[in-house]
Protein backbone atom coordinates (compact mmCIF):
# COMPACT_ATOMS: atom_id res chain seq x y z
CA UNK A 1 0.00 0.00 0.00
CA UNK A 2 1.57 3.10 -0.83
CA UNK A 3 0.27 6.98 0.82
CA UNK A 4 -2.81 7.66 -1.55
CA UNK A 5 -3.17 3.66 -2.76
CA UNK A 6 -4.79 1.50 -0.96
CA UNK A 7 -3.77 -1.88 -3.46
CA UNK A 8 -1.44 -5.00 -2.13
CA UNK A 9 1.89 -5.30 -4.40
CA UNK A 10 0.64 -7.14 -7.16
CA UNK A 11 -2.88 -5.32 -7.59
CA UNK A 12 -2.32 -3.20 -10.45
CA UNK A 13 -1.72 -4.65 -13.83
CA UNK A 14 1.55 -3.14 -15.66
CA UNK A 15 -0.99 -1.38 -18.15
CA UNK A 16 -3.31 1.85 -16.56
CA UNK A 17 -5.39 3.83 -17.64
CA UNK A 18 -5.62 7.08 -16.67
CA UNK A 19 -8.79 9.28 -16.17
CA UNK A 20 -9.59 12.16 -14.03
CA UNK A 21 -12.50 11.81 -13.16
CA UNK A 22 -13.44 8.98 -10.42
CA UNK A 23 -16.16 8.21 -12.03
CA UNK A 24 -14.96 8.04 -15.76
CA UNK A 25 -12.67 5.14 -14.15
CA UNK A 26 -15.93 3.57 -12.66
CA UNK A 27 -17.52 3.56 -15.86
CA UNK A 28 -14.27 2.20 -18.16
CA UNK A 29 -14.05 -0.56 -15.23
CA UNK A 30 -17.89 -1.81 -15.30
CA UNK A 31 -18.47 -1.18 -19.08
CA UNK A 32 -14.82 -2.24 -21.18
CA UNK A 33 -13.61 -4.74 -18.29
CA UNK A 34 -14.90 -8.19 -17.16
CA UNK A 35 -13.86 -9.56 -13.39
CA UNK A 36 -13.04 -6.48 -12.04
CA UNK A 37 -11.76 -5.64 -8.65
CA UNK A 38 -11.54 -2.51 -7.18
CA UNK A 39 -8.57 -1.76 -5.07
CA UNK A 40 -8.17 1.90 -4.40
CA UNK A 41 -11.27 3.90 -2.72
CA UNK A 42 -8.53 6.37 -0.44
CA UNK A 43 -9.96 9.74 -1.24
CA UNK A 44 -12.56 8.63 -3.39
CA UNK A 45 -9.89 8.21 -6.58
CA UNK A 46 -11.29 4.99 -7.50
CA UNK A 47 -8.50 2.39 -8.97
CA UNK A 48 -9.83 -0.99 -10.50
CA UNK A 49 -8.05 -4.28 -12.01
CA UNK A 50 -9.88 -6.50 -14.92
CA UNK A 51 -9.38 -8.09 -17.93
CA UNK A 52 -9.95 -6.15 -21.54
CA UNK A 53 -9.71 -9.07 -23.97
CA UNK A 54 -7.95 -11.77 -21.70
CA UNK A 55 -5.20 -8.80 -21.13
CA UNK A 56 -4.92 -7.57 -17.15
CA UNK A 57 -5.40 -3.78 -17.05
CA UNK A 58 -6.19 -1.04 -14.47
CA UNK A 59 -7.54 2.31 -14.43
CA UNK A 60 -6.88 4.86 -11.75
CA UNK A 61 -7.91 8.25 -11.19
CA UNK A 62 -6.00 10.81 -10.86
CA UNK A 63 -7.70 14.03 -9.69
CA UNK A 64 -7.44 17.24 -11.78
CA UNK A 65 -3.92 18.86 -12.22
CA UNK A 66 -0.21 18.09 -12.29
CA UNK A 67 0.41 18.23 -8.31
CA UNK A 68 -3.32 15.28 -8.21
CA UNK A 69 -1.88 13.24 -11.03
CA UNK A 70 2.01 13.42 -10.41
CA UNK A 71 1.09 12.00 -7.29
CA UNK A 72 -0.39 8.60 -8.45
CA UNK A 73 1.99 8.61 -11.19
CA UNK A 74 4.93 8.57 -8.80
CA UNK A 75 3.20 6.07 -7.01
CA UNK A 76 1.84 3.58 -9.44
CA UNK A 77 5.33 3.36 -10.26
CA UNK A 78 7.47 3.18 -7.48
CA UNK A 79 5.32 1.40 -5.57
CA UNK A 80 3.47 -0.71 -8.15
CA UNK A 81 6.04 -0.82 -10.98
CA UNK A 82 3.24 -0.29 -13.60
CA UNK A 83 5.03 0.13 -17.13
CA UNK A 84 2.49 1.55 -19.41
CA UNK A 85 0.66 4.52 -18.47
CA UNK A 86 -2.30 6.22 -20.84
CA UNK A 87 -4.06 9.28 -19.71
CA UNK A 88 -7.80 9.34 -21.19
CA UNK A 89 -8.35 12.41 -20.87
CA UNK A 90 -11.30 15.35 -21.74
CA UNK A 91 -9.80 18.80 -23.26
CA UNK A 92 -10.82 22.00 -24.57
CA UNK A 93 -10.23 22.20 -28.17
CA UNK A 94 -8.42 25.15 -29.93
CA UNK A 95 -7.55 24.44 -33.40
CA UNK A 96 -9.45 25.48 -36.08
CA UNK A 97 -9.89 21.68 -37.47
CA UNK A 98 -10.62 20.46 -33.99
CA UNK A 99 -14.22 19.66 -33.49
CA UNK A 100 -15.83 18.85 -30.20
CA UNK A 101 -16.11 15.17 -29.67
CA UNK A 102 -13.12 14.40 -31.88
CA UNK A 103 -9.81 12.58 -30.27
CA UNK A 104 -6.71 14.58 -29.55
CA UNK A 105 -3.27 11.94 -28.89
CA UNK A 106 -1.03 14.19 -27.10
CA UNK A 107 2.27 14.07 -29.54
CA UNK A 108 4.07 16.17 -26.97
CA UNK A 109 2.72 18.19 -23.99
CA UNK A 110 3.65 22.43 -23.15
CA UNK A 111 2.75 23.63 -20.51
CA UNK A 112 2.99 26.87 -17.76
CA UNK A 113 3.61 24.92 -14.83
CA UNK A 114 6.74 24.63 -13.09
CA UNK A 115 7.72 21.00 -12.88
CA UNK A 116 9.97 21.50 -16.35
CA UNK A 117 11.68 24.39 -14.82
CA UNK A 118 11.94 22.83 -11.17
CA UNK A 119 13.50 19.67 -12.89
CA UNK A 120 15.85 20.74 -15.52
CA UNK A 121 16.74 24.76 -13.97
CA UNK A 122 16.25 27.40 -16.71
CA UNK A 123 18.34 27.01 -19.05
CA UNK A 124 16.93 23.90 -20.38
CA UNK A 125 13.24 23.79 -21.89
CA UNK A 126 12.80 20.12 -21.55
CA UNK A 127 9.94 18.88 -24.30
CA UNK A 128 7.85 16.31 -22.49
CA UNK A 129 6.52 13.60 -25.24
CA UNK A 130 4.52 10.46 -25.81
CA UNK A 131 6.52 7.42 -26.12
CA UNK A 132 6.35 6.68 -29.81
CA UNK A 133 5.54 2.97 -30.24
CA UNK A 134 2.07 4.02 -28.24
CA UNK A 135 1.52 6.97 -29.84
CA UNK A 136 1.51 4.87 -33.35
CA UNK A 137 -0.45 2.03 -31.87
CA UNK A 138 -3.10 4.54 -31.06
CA UNK A 139 -3.02 5.79 -34.41
CA UNK A 140 -3.31 3.01 -36.32
CA UNK A 141 -6.75 1.62 -33.74
CA UNK A 142 -8.16 5.07 -34.60
CA UNK A 143 -7.37 4.47 -38.50
CA UNK A 144 -8.84 0.96 -38.17
CA UNK A 145 -11.85 2.20 -36.16
CA UNK A 146 -12.72 5.28 -38.60
CA UNK A 147 -12.63 7.47 -35.49
CA UNK A 148 -12.06 11.34 -36.20
CA UNK A 149 -8.42 12.40 -34.39
CA UNK A 150 -5.65 14.84 -34.11
CA UNK A 151 -1.71 14.12 -33.31
CA UNK A 152 0.01 16.83 -32.32
CA UNK A 153 0.83 19.35 -29.20
CA UNK A 154 -1.20 20.15 -26.30
CA UNK A 155 -1.07 22.19 -23.75
CA UNK A 156 -0.86 21.06 -19.74
CA UNK A 157 -1.61 24.24 -18.12
CA UNK A 158 -1.90 25.32 -14.36
CA UNK A 159 -5.58 27.60 -14.42
CA UNK A 160 -8.65 25.55 -16.07
CA UNK A 161 -10.09 29.27 -16.03
CA UNK A 162 -7.24 31.06 -17.36
CA UNK A 163 -7.27 34.86 -18.34
CA UNK A 164 -4.35 35.22 -19.42
CA UNK A 165 -3.88 31.97 -22.00
CA UNK A 166 -3.00 33.69 -25.28
CA UNK A 167 -5.27 31.43 -27.83
CA UNK A 168 -4.23 32.91 -30.93
CA UNK A 169 -0.75 32.57 -30.51
CA UNK A 170 -1.40 29.04 -29.03
CA UNK A 171 -3.19 27.79 -32.28
CA UNK A 172 -0.56 29.75 -34.69
CA UNK A 173 1.89 27.57 -33.52
CA UNK A 174 -0.06 24.84 -33.73
CA UNK A 175 -1.39 23.32 -30.54
CA UNK A 176 -4.06 21.71 -30.93
CA UNK A 177 -6.31 21.69 -27.12
CA UNK A 178 -5.73 22.18 -23.50
CA UNK A 179 -5.78 20.17 -20.75
CA UNK A 180 -4.22 20.09 -17.20
CA UNK A 181 -1.70 16.75 -16.14
CA UNK A 182 0.00 15.24 -19.65
CA UNK A 183 3.27 17.68 -18.86
CA UNK A 184 3.88 15.47 -15.97
CA UNK A 185 2.55 12.27 -17.31
CA UNK A 186 5.18 12.70 -19.47
CA UNK A 187 8.03 14.29 -17.41
CA UNK A 188 7.50 11.22 -14.90
CA UNK A 189 7.68 8.59 -17.44
CA UNK A 190 11.06 9.97 -18.80
CA UNK A 191 12.26 10.17 -15.29
CA UNK A 192 11.45 6.70 -14.74
CA UNK A 193 11.64 5.52 -18.38
CA UNK A 194 8.48 3.98 -18.88
CA UNK A 195 6.40 4.55 -21.56
CA UNK A 196 3.07 7.25 -21.72
CA UNK A 197 0.68 8.25 -23.97
CA UNK A 198 -2.24 11.30 -23.29
CA UNK A 199 -5.61 10.39 -25.31
CA UNK A 200 -8.31 13.05 -25.40
CA UNK A 201 -12.06 13.61 -26.09
CA UNK A 202 -12.50 17.56 -26.53
CA UNK A 203 -15.29 18.11 -24.18
CA UNK A 204 -15.80 21.90 -25.64
CA UNK A 205 -14.37 24.15 -27.98
CA UNK A 206 -12.63 27.41 -26.38
CA UNK A 207 -12.97 29.79 -29.97
CA UNK A 208 -16.49 28.41 -30.83
CA UNK A 209 -17.86 27.89 -27.18
CA UNK A 210 -19.55 24.63 -28.13
CA UNK A 211 -20.10 22.35 -25.67
CA UNK A 212 -21.13 18.46 -25.33
CA UNK A 213 -23.87 16.98 -23.43
CA UNK A 214 -23.55 14.47 -21.20
CA UNK A 215 -24.59 12.24 -23.72
CA UNK A 216 -22.33 12.95 -26.45
CA UNK A 217 -19.24 12.74 -24.05
CA UNK A 218 -19.82 9.30 -23.15
CA UNK A 219 -20.20 8.09 -26.94
CA UNK A 220 -17.02 9.93 -27.57
CA UNK A 221 -15.23 9.16 -24.54
CA UNK A 222 -15.90 5.43 -25.68
CA UNK A 223 -13.45 5.91 -28.90
CA UNK A 224 -11.00 7.66 -26.73
CA UNK A 225 -11.20 4.32 -24.17
CA UNK A 226 -11.75 1.55 -27.26
CA UNK A 227 -8.35 3.75 -28.52
CA UNK A 228 -6.30 3.08 -24.86
CA UNK A 229 -7.32 -0.28 -24.39
CA UNK A 230 -6.15 -1.46 -27.65
CA UNK A 231 -2.90 0.66 -27.86
CA UNK A 232 -0.12 -1.86 -26.21
O1 LIG B 1 -11.40 14.98 -17.75
P1 LIG B 1 -10.08 14.97 -17.01
O2 LIG B 1 -9.34 13.69 -17.25
O3 LIG B 1 -10.21 15.30 -15.55
O4 LIG B 1 -9.19 16.12 -17.69
C1 LIG B 1 -9.56 17.48 -17.84
O5 LIG B 1 -10.70 17.86 -17.09
C2 LIG B 1 -10.32 18.57 -15.90
C3 LIG B 1 -10.88 19.96 -15.94
O6 LIG B 1 -12.26 19.94 -16.06
C4 LIG B 1 -8.79 18.55 -15.87
O7 LIG B 1 -8.36 17.46 -15.11
C5 LIG B 1 -8.47 18.41 -17.34
O8 LIG B 1 -7.18 17.92 -17.65
O1 LIG C 1 -8.49 21.41 -19.09
C1 LIG C 1 -9.51 21.41 -19.78
C2 LIG C 1 -10.29 20.25 -19.96
C3 LIG C 1 -11.42 20.31 -20.73
N1 LIG C 1 -11.78 21.49 -21.27
C4 LIG C 1 -11.05 22.60 -21.09
O2 LIG C 1 -11.41 23.67 -21.59
N2 LIG C 1 -9.94 22.55 -20.34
Amino acid sequence: MSTHIGAEKGAIAEKVLLPGDPLRAKYIAENFLTDIHLYNEIRNAFGYTGLYRGERVSVQSTGMGIPSISIYVNELIQFYDVQTLIRVGTAGGLGPDVKIRDVVMAQAASTDSAIVNNTFGPSINFAPVADYELLAKAVAVAKQDGIRYHVGNVLGEDRFYNDEIDMPKLIDYGVLATEMETPALYLLAAKFKRRALGVFTVSNHLITGEETTAEERQTSFNDMINIALQTN
